[in-house]
Protein backbone atom coordinates (compact mmCIF):
# COMPACT_ATOMS: atom_id res chain seq x y z
CA UNK A 1 0.00 0.00 0.00
CA UNK A 2 1.06 3.45 -0.96
CA UNK A 3 1.52 5.98 1.61
CA UNK A 4 -0.85 8.54 1.10
CA UNK A 5 -0.15 10.94 3.50
CA UNK A 6 0.48 14.63 2.60
CA UNK A 7 2.91 16.29 5.49
CA UNK A 8 4.11 19.91 5.39
CA UNK A 9 6.59 21.97 7.65
CA UNK A 10 9.18 24.27 8.35
CA UNK A 11 12.94 23.24 8.23
CA UNK A 12 16.07 25.38 8.96
CA UNK A 13 19.55 24.68 8.55
CA UNK A 14 22.22 25.06 11.49
CA UNK A 15 25.39 24.78 11.12
CA UNK A 16 28.78 27.19 11.56
CA UNK A 17 30.27 29.71 9.21
CA UNK A 18 30.50 28.15 5.91
CA UNK A 19 29.19 24.84 6.36
CA UNK A 20 27.51 24.94 3.31
CA UNK A 21 23.59 26.07 4.47
CA UNK A 22 23.10 28.32 1.59
CA UNK A 23 24.26 26.08 -0.76
CA UNK A 24 22.14 23.54 0.28
CA UNK A 25 19.09 25.35 0.54
CA UNK A 26 19.13 26.57 -3.16
CA UNK A 27 20.00 22.67 -4.75
CA UNK A 28 16.81 21.79 -2.67
CA UNK A 29 14.72 24.09 -4.05
CA UNK A 30 16.33 24.18 -7.65
CA UNK A 31 16.82 28.04 -8.11
CA UNK A 32 19.15 30.24 -6.58
CA UNK A 33 17.34 32.40 -3.59
CA UNK A 34 19.66 32.53 -0.79
CA UNK A 35 23.19 34.31 -0.54
CA UNK A 36 26.03 31.93 -1.09
CA UNK A 37 29.41 33.28 -0.84
CA UNK A 38 33.10 31.53 -0.01
CA UNK A 39 32.98 34.41 2.94
CA UNK A 40 31.76 32.75 5.99
CA UNK A 41 28.44 34.71 8.38
CA UNK A 42 27.32 36.45 4.64
CA UNK A 43 23.54 35.51 4.88
CA UNK A 44 21.14 37.81 6.63
CA UNK A 45 17.66 37.17 6.01
CA UNK A 46 15.42 34.94 6.93
CA UNK A 47 15.41 33.66 3.33
CA UNK A 48 12.67 31.19 2.51
CA UNK A 49 12.66 28.26 0.02
CA UNK A 50 9.52 26.06 -0.94
CA UNK A 51 10.31 22.69 -2.19
CA UNK A 52 6.64 20.90 -3.20
CA UNK A 53 6.27 17.70 -3.91
CA UNK A 54 3.08 15.58 -4.54
CA UNK A 55 3.81 13.48 -0.99
CA UNK A 56 4.69 16.92 1.00
CA UNK A 57 5.68 20.33 1.09
CA UNK A 58 9.11 21.65 2.48
CA UNK A 59 9.53 25.07 3.51
CA UNK A 60 13.13 26.24 4.25
CA UNK A 61 14.38 29.30 6.04
CA UNK A 62 17.80 30.15 5.87
CA UNK A 63 19.16 31.46 8.91
CA UNK A 64 22.33 33.60 9.33
CA UNK A 65 25.25 31.78 11.40
CA UNK A 66 25.69 32.37 15.15
CA UNK A 67 28.21 33.94 16.35
CA UNK A 68 29.57 36.22 19.80
CA UNK A 69 27.76 39.67 19.11
CA UNK A 70 29.90 42.36 18.82
CA UNK A 71 27.51 44.90 17.44
CA UNK A 72 23.66 45.49 17.69
CA UNK A 73 23.11 43.91 14.53
CA UNK A 74 25.31 40.72 15.84
CA UNK A 75 22.67 40.86 19.05
CA UNK A 76 19.43 40.91 16.33
CA UNK A 77 21.29 38.17 13.72
CA UNK A 78 21.30 35.71 16.89
CA UNK A 79 17.67 36.46 18.26
CA UNK A 80 16.91 35.88 14.75
CA UNK A 81 18.11 32.40 14.67
CA UNK A 82 16.67 31.12 18.05
CA UNK A 83 13.48 32.89 16.70
CA UNK A 84 13.58 30.55 13.73
CA UNK A 85 14.60 27.28 15.76
CA UNK A 86 11.66 27.83 17.97
CA UNK A 87 9.33 27.86 14.63
CA UNK A 88 10.45 24.67 12.77
CA UNK A 89 10.02 21.64 12.79
CA UNK A 90 13.06 20.15 11.79
CA UNK A 91 16.54 21.21 12.05
CA UNK A 92 18.75 20.15 9.66
CA UNK A 93 22.45 20.31 11.56
CA UNK A 94 25.04 20.94 8.91
CA UNK A 95 28.54 19.05 9.38
CA UNK A 96 31.27 19.23 6.65
CA UNK A 97 32.60 16.19 5.79
CA UNK A 98 35.61 17.63 5.27
CA UNK A 99 36.71 19.19 8.69
CA UNK A 100 36.36 17.17 12.63
CA UNK A 101 33.71 18.31 14.44
CA UNK A 102 35.27 21.02 16.88
CA UNK A 103 34.05 23.13 19.74
CA UNK A 104 32.22 25.80 17.50
CA UNK A 105 29.67 22.70 16.03
CA UNK A 106 29.77 21.37 19.82
CA UNK A 107 28.57 24.78 21.14
CA UNK A 108 25.58 24.58 18.24
CA UNK A 109 24.56 21.43 18.65
CA UNK A 110 24.58 22.51 22.78
CA UNK A 111 22.50 25.03 22.26
CA UNK A 112 19.94 23.11 20.37
CA UNK A 113 20.00 20.32 23.40
CA UNK A 114 19.30 23.40 25.66
CA UNK A 115 16.02 24.25 23.48
CA UNK A 116 12.57 23.85 25.34
CA UNK A 117 10.58 22.56 22.37
CA UNK A 118 13.06 20.98 20.62
CA UNK A 119 12.39 20.17 16.89
CA UNK A 120 13.24 16.84 15.45
CA UNK A 121 17.09 16.79 14.07
CA UNK A 122 19.10 15.49 11.03
CA UNK A 123 22.60 15.44 10.92
CA UNK A 124 23.54 16.49 7.23
CA UNK A 125 27.31 15.46 6.91
CA UNK A 126 28.38 18.36 3.97
CA UNK A 127 30.28 19.05 1.01
CA UNK A 128 30.98 15.15 0.71
CA UNK A 129 32.28 15.33 -2.81
CA UNK A 130 35.53 16.78 -0.70
CA UNK A 131 36.67 13.41 0.80
CA UNK A 132 37.03 10.15 0.61
CA UNK A 133 34.85 7.21 1.34
CA UNK A 134 36.71 6.16 4.58
CA UNK A 135 37.03 9.76 5.92
CA UNK A 136 33.31 10.02 5.30
CA UNK A 137 32.64 6.91 6.92
CA UNK A 138 34.92 8.41 10.12
CA UNK A 139 32.74 11.68 9.97
CA UNK A 140 29.40 9.96 9.95
CA UNK A 141 30.45 7.72 12.86
CA UNK A 142 31.71 10.96 14.87
CA UNK A 143 28.35 12.46 14.17
CA UNK A 144 26.35 9.10 15.93
CA UNK A 145 29.03 9.87 18.62
CA UNK A 146 28.72 13.33 19.08
CA UNK A 147 25.01 13.12 19.64
CA UNK A 148 24.73 10.35 22.44
CA UNK A 149 27.57 12.84 24.02
CA UNK A 150 25.17 16.10 23.58
CA UNK A 151 22.00 13.82 24.56
CA UNK A 152 20.91 14.26 21.19
CA UNK A 153 18.79 11.39 18.71
CA UNK A 154 19.29 12.27 15.46
CA UNK A 155 16.35 11.26 13.27
CA UNK A 156 18.64 10.58 10.83
CA UNK A 157 22.32 11.06 9.77
CA UNK A 158 22.68 12.05 5.73
CA UNK A 159 25.70 12.25 3.46
CA UNK A 160 25.00 15.28 0.67
CA UNK A 161 26.78 17.42 -1.40
CA UNK A 162 25.14 20.44 -2.65
CA UNK A 163 27.49 21.29 -5.44
CA UNK A 164 27.60 17.92 -7.50
CA UNK A 165 23.72 17.45 -6.46
CA UNK A 166 24.49 13.51 -4.99
CA UNK A 167 22.17 12.72 -2.43
CA UNK A 168 20.20 16.10 -2.74
CA UNK A 169 16.99 13.91 -3.17
CA UNK A 170 17.71 11.85 -0.08
CA UNK A 171 17.99 15.05 2.15
CA UNK A 172 14.45 15.98 0.86
CA UNK A 173 13.10 12.78 1.62
CA UNK A 174 14.31 12.79 5.10
CA UNK A 175 12.87 15.87 5.73
CA UNK A 176 9.85 15.50 4.74
CA UNK A 177 9.32 12.32 6.28
CA UNK A 178 9.67 13.71 10.10
CA UNK A 179 7.08 16.87 9.23
CA UNK A 180 3.65 16.70 10.63
CA UNK A 181 0.81 15.67 8.14
CA UNK A 182 -0.48 18.82 6.57
CA UNK A 183 -1.69 21.05 4.03
CA UNK A 184 -0.21 22.59 0.95
CA UNK A 185 0.96 26.16 2.31
CA UNK A 186 2.24 27.28 -1.03
CA UNK A 187 0.56 26.87 -4.65
CA UNK A 188 2.87 24.82 -6.41
CA UNK A 189 5.23 26.80 -8.63
CA UNK A 190 6.40 29.06 -5.73
CA UNK A 191 9.98 28.80 -5.03
CA UNK A 192 10.27 32.03 -2.09
CA UNK A 193 7.86 34.02 -0.30
CA UNK A 194 11.05 36.83 -0.19
CA UNK A 195 9.87 40.13 -1.81
CA UNK A 196 11.74 40.45 -5.44
CA UNK A 197 13.50 43.47 -4.18
CA UNK A 198 14.89 41.55 -1.42
CA UNK A 199 16.18 39.13 -3.36
CA UNK A 200 17.77 41.91 -6.02
CA UNK A 201 19.03 43.41 -3.04
CA UNK A 202 20.64 40.15 -1.74
CA UNK A 203 22.27 39.44 -5.29
CA UNK A 204 23.86 42.63 -5.29
CA UNK A 205 25.10 42.19 -1.91
CA UNK A 206 26.60 39.15 -3.22
CA UNK A 207 28.43 40.65 -6.10
CA UNK A 208 30.16 43.37 -3.85
CA UNK A 209 31.21 41.04 -1.35
CA UNK A 210 33.46 38.78 -3.99
CA UNK A 211 37.01 39.42 -3.13
CA UNK A 212 36.66 41.59 -0.22
CA UNK A 213 37.96 40.65 3.03
CA UNK A 214 38.65 41.26 7.23
CA UNK A 215 35.56 43.36 8.65
CA UNK A 216 34.28 45.07 5.32
CA UNK A 217 31.82 42.28 4.84
CA UNK A 218 29.63 42.74 7.76
CA UNK A 219 29.87 46.30 6.70
CA UNK A 220 28.13 45.93 3.45
CA UNK A 221 24.16 46.44 3.16
CA UNK A 222 22.37 46.75 0.34
CA UNK A 223 19.02 48.67 0.01
CA UNK A 224 16.77 48.69 -3.52
CA UNK A 225 15.99 52.67 -4.23
CA UNK A 226 13.01 52.23 -6.89
CA UNK A 227 12.40 49.77 -9.58
CA UNK A 228 10.31 51.05 -12.52
CA UNK A 229 9.61 49.64 -15.88
CA UNK A 230 10.97 51.81 -18.68
CA UNK A 231 8.19 53.75 -20.53
CA UNK A 232 8.58 53.96 -24.09
CA UNK A 233 9.74 50.49 -24.39
CA UNK A 234 7.93 47.96 -27.26
CA UNK A 235 5.96 45.32 -25.56
CA UNK A 236 8.31 42.58 -26.40
CA UNK A 237 11.31 44.10 -25.69
CA UNK A 238 10.67 45.55 -21.79
CA UNK A 239 13.70 47.06 -19.36
CA UNK A 240 13.27 47.18 -16.01
CA UNK A 241 15.55 50.10 -14.61
CA UNK A 242 16.81 49.18 -10.72
CA UNK A 243 18.35 51.74 -8.65
CA UNK A 244 20.24 50.55 -5.51
CA UNK A 245 22.37 51.93 -2.74
CA UNK A 246 25.29 50.33 -1.57
CA UNK A 247 26.15 51.17 1.80
CA UNK A 248 28.98 51.03 3.70
CA UNK A 249 30.21 52.32 7.26
CA UNK A 250 33.39 54.64 6.31
CA UNK A 251 34.78 56.94 3.53
CA UNK A 252 37.38 54.31 2.99
CA UNK A 253 35.09 51.20 2.57
CA UNK A 254 33.89 53.68 -0.01
CA UNK A 255 36.65 54.26 -1.35
CA UNK A 256 37.17 50.01 -1.75
CA UNK A 257 34.07 49.28 -3.08
CA UNK A 258 34.32 52.12 -5.93
CA UNK A 259 37.66 50.81 -6.81
CA UNK A 260 40.33 52.72 -8.94
CA UNK A 261 38.15 54.56 -11.47
CA UNK A 262 35.22 52.77 -10.97
CA UNK A 263 36.73 49.28 -12.22
CA UNK A 264 35.37 47.58 -8.97
CA UNK A 265 31.75 49.25 -8.92
CA UNK A 266 31.40 48.44 -12.75
CA UNK A 267 32.85 44.42 -11.90
CA UNK A 268 29.98 44.81 -9.08
CA UNK A 269 27.50 46.16 -11.32
CA UNK A 270 27.82 43.51 -14.34
CA UNK A 271 27.82 40.29 -12.13
CA UNK A 272 24.60 42.02 -10.45
CA UNK A 273 23.05 42.76 -13.44
CA UNK A 274 23.11 39.12 -15.01
CA UNK A 275 21.88 37.38 -11.83
CA UNK A 276 19.13 39.92 -11.73
CA UNK A 277 18.26 39.37 -15.17
CA UNK A 278 18.34 35.75 -14.93
CA UNK A 279 16.07 36.19 -11.42
CA UNK A 280 13.55 38.75 -13.51
CA UNK A 281 13.76 37.27 -17.07
CA UNK A 282 14.17 40.70 -18.20
CA UNK A 283 17.06 42.55 -18.86
CA UNK A 284 17.20 45.64 -16.58
CA UNK A 285 19.46 48.80 -16.10
CA UNK A 286 20.95 48.61 -12.42
CA UNK A 287 22.53 51.73 -11.58
CA UNK A 288 24.17 51.71 -8.26
CA UNK A 289 25.26 54.13 -5.86
CA UNK A 290 27.72 53.79 -2.48
CA UNK A 291 26.78 55.96 0.30
CA UNK A 292 28.51 56.08 3.83
CA UNK A 293 26.15 55.16 6.75
CA UNK A 294 28.38 56.03 9.75
CA UNK A 295 28.63 53.00 12.07
CA UNK A 296 24.90 51.96 10.41
CA UNK A 297 25.44 48.12 12.54
CA UNK A 298 25.13 49.65 16.01
CA UNK A 299 22.40 52.14 14.81
CA UNK A 300 18.73 51.50 15.90
CA UNK A 301 17.28 53.30 13.86
CA UNK A 302 19.67 53.00 10.61
CA UNK A 303 18.84 48.91 11.21
CA UNK A 304 15.38 49.73 11.35
CA UNK A 305 15.18 51.09 7.99
CA UNK A 306 17.85 48.82 6.46
CA UNK A 307 15.18 45.73 7.74
CA UNK A 308 17.12 44.50 10.62
N1 LIG B 1 32.90 21.29 -2.56
C1 LIG B 1 31.77 21.72 -2.01
N2 LIG B 1 31.66 23.00 -1.61
C2 LIG B 1 30.51 23.42 -1.06
C3 LIG B 1 29.41 22.55 -0.89
N3 LIG B 1 28.42 23.25 -0.29
C4 LIG B 1 28.88 24.51 -0.11
N4 LIG B 1 30.15 24.62 -0.56
C5 LIG B 1 31.00 25.82 -0.56
O1 LIG B 1 31.25 26.22 0.77
C6 LIG B 1 31.21 27.65 0.90
C7 LIG B 1 30.17 28.06 1.93
O2 LIG B 1 28.88 27.69 1.49
P1 LIG B 1 27.55 28.43 2.00
O3 LIG B 1 26.41 27.65 1.48
O4 LIG B 1 27.62 29.89 1.73
O5 LIG B 1 27.71 28.20 3.57
P2 LIG B 1 26.81 28.74 4.77
O6 LIG B 1 26.82 27.67 5.78
O7 LIG B 1 25.48 29.18 4.26
O8 LIG B 1 27.66 29.97 5.26
P3 LIG B 1 27.26 31.23 6.18
O9 LIG B 1 26.30 32.06 5.39
O10 LIG B 1 28.59 31.87 6.37
O11 LIG B 1 26.70 30.71 7.46
C8 LIG B 1 30.91 28.18 -0.50
O12 LIG B 1 32.14 28.51 -1.09
C9 LIG B 1 30.28 26.98 -1.20
O13 LIG B 1 30.49 27.01 -2.58
C10 LIG B 1 29.54 21.18 -1.34
O14 LIG B 1 28.64 20.33 -1.25
N5 LIG B 1 30.74 20.84 -1.88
Amino acid sequence: MTDQTHRSGFACFVGRPNAGKSTLTNALVGQKIAIASSKPQTTRHAVRGIVTRPDGQLVLIDTPGLHKPRTLLGERLNALVYDTWAEVDVIGVCLPANEKIGPGDKHILGEIAALQNRPKLVALATKIDLVKKDRLLAHMAAIDEVGREMGIEWGGIVPVSATSGEQVDVVADVLLSLLPEGPVYYPDGEITDEPEETLIAELIREAALEGVRDELPHSIAVQIDEMIPRADRPENKPLIDVFASIIVERDSQKGIIIGHRGERLKEIGTAARQQINKLLGTPVHLQIHVKVLKEWQRDPKHLGRLGF
